[in-house]
């Protein structure tokens, strides 16, 4: 993926540049329930995968993360309308901190869509070998908040990846 930090919080981060991030997910049953001694599975894994995988190799593999308020946005707008979907647009800086907050929200908004049978109890992303953020139990305490739209997009379960029109 690429990215660029702009507030000033990190200044090497502000020139773009890309990171070969990984995301590890950890999903629970929801209710818990004993085996059934034939089936014996909660959902086939390929089956549990899917979205998701789909989601991080169509959506995020090699996407630009780039803040709502980089003036680069209205740069692409302007100049490249036809990689404006390739932008995974976020409230703030597309921080490692951020970006596992709204991977999980994603996560979940699939599982819920498909019937809530699972849950994800964790999610890691790891951006270097040395910075790594690790979420445990929801990602609702770490969302920040964010009055653009209703339902942002990772409170949707589509493979949207900004709010941009
Ligand atoms: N709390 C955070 N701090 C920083 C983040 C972040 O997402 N959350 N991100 C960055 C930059 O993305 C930068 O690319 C990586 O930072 P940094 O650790 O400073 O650089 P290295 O990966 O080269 O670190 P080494 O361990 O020296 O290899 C900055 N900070």
């Amino acid at each position: 993926m690429g990215h660029r930090l702009i507030t000033g919080s990190s200044e090497r981060c502000a020139i773009p540049h890309g990171h070969n991030e990984f995301v590890t997910v950890t999903l629970e049953a929801r209710t818990p329930e004993r085996l059934d001694g034939a089936r014996n599975m909660v959902v086939p894994f390929a089956e549990a995968k899917k979205r998701w995988h789909d989601f991080i190799d169509t959506r995020l593999d090699h996407a630009f993360q780039i803040s709502e308020s980089d003036p680069l946005l209205s740069w692409f707008q302007n100049h490249e309308p036809h990689r404006v979907d390739r932008l995974v647009v976020t409230p703030g800086d597309p921080t490692t901190e951020l970006m596992a907050a709204l991977l999980y929200s994603k996560l979940q908004a699939f599982l819920d869509d498909e019937g809530g049978v699972l849950r994800c109890t964790s999610l890691s992303l790891e951006e270097t070998p040395t910075n790594t953020v690790c979420l445990r139990g929801s990602p609702e305490p770490f969302l920040p908040e964010t009055a653009l739209v209703s339902l942002p997009w990772w409170r949707r379960a589509d493979q949207s990846v900004s709010d941009l029109l």
